[in-house]
């Protein structure tokens, strides 16, 4: 496969966090219509890697190779306005992003993870796993073909997790991709790449140009 046709490359990647190098030497490349799930203990980067994917944090060293605005970023807040209705909030983010079918493109992320007789509901008074829905259903409002996911199905049923399977499956058939941090399986035809031998040790990596020093937090 030549390098056009893939989604993301990542070269020898190297990540820190709070000050700390906490992951280095991650490579993978990702092409459309392909999953890759990082595995990996707690506190082993997945998370650090996943925000770095997402532009919210610069590589300690290594290359971060992806198209401008290719990325969908779900971390681990649901990235809700809780005194807008779930519909306010999908059609807030439809703006936000700009795509051409805004209303048609809600309301397949409403029917998509059943939240149709929900719509009227204030976000701040959906269950933990409504939001989580929602804040998944938020996804297909963006247009965008990488979803970066940090751990989607924490709070979700066996229902909802189903639901969350069918629509990165039908997402991956439209030429999409997927890279996900979760512990659980999916059912997915997904590569799996573990992490958990890339541990930065403090004598191998130093804090370079690419690490911009102390605030690495942001609001979504
Ligand atoms: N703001 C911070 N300041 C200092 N250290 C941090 C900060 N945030 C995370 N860390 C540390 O960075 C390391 C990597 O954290 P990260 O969240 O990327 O791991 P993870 O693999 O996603 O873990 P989990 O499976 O528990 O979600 C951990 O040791 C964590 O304690």
């Amino acid at each position: 496969m030549n390098e056009m046709s893939f989604l993301l490359q990542v070269r020898d990647l190297a990540v820190a966090r709070g000050g700390f190098p906490v992951l280095s030497g991650l490579s993978f490349a990702v092409a459309p219509g392909q999953a890759l799930v990082l595995r990996g203990p707690n506190g082993s980067g997945k998370t650090t890697v996943l925000r770095c994917l997402a532009g919210l944090q610069a590589p300690l060293a290594g290359e971060v190779l992806c198209a401008p605005d290719a990325v969908a970023y779900a971390a681990h807040a649901d990235g809700l306005k809780a005194t807008l209705t779930a519909l306010e909030n999908l059609r807030f983010w439809a703006g936000i992003y700009g795509i051409d079918d805004g209303e048609a493109a809600v309301a397949r992320a409403l029917g998509a993870f059943e939240l149709d007789g929900l719509q009227s509901r204030l976000a701040g008074n959906l269950s933990a796993g409504q939001k989580r829905r929602l804040g998944l259903a938020r996804l297909l409002v963006t247009g965008r073909p990488l979803w970066v996911l940090d751990e989607p199905t924490v709070s979700l049923d066996a229902a909802s997790v189903a639901l969350f399977a069918t629509a990165v499956r039908a997402h991956l058939a439209r030429g999409g991709a997927a890279v996900m941090a979760t512990h659980i399986d999916l059912g997915l035809d997904a590569e799996v790449l573990d992490v958990s031998d890339l541990r930065a040790t403090a004598a191998g990596l130093t804090l370079g140009s690419g690490f911009d020093g102390g605030f690495d937090e942001a609001f979504l």
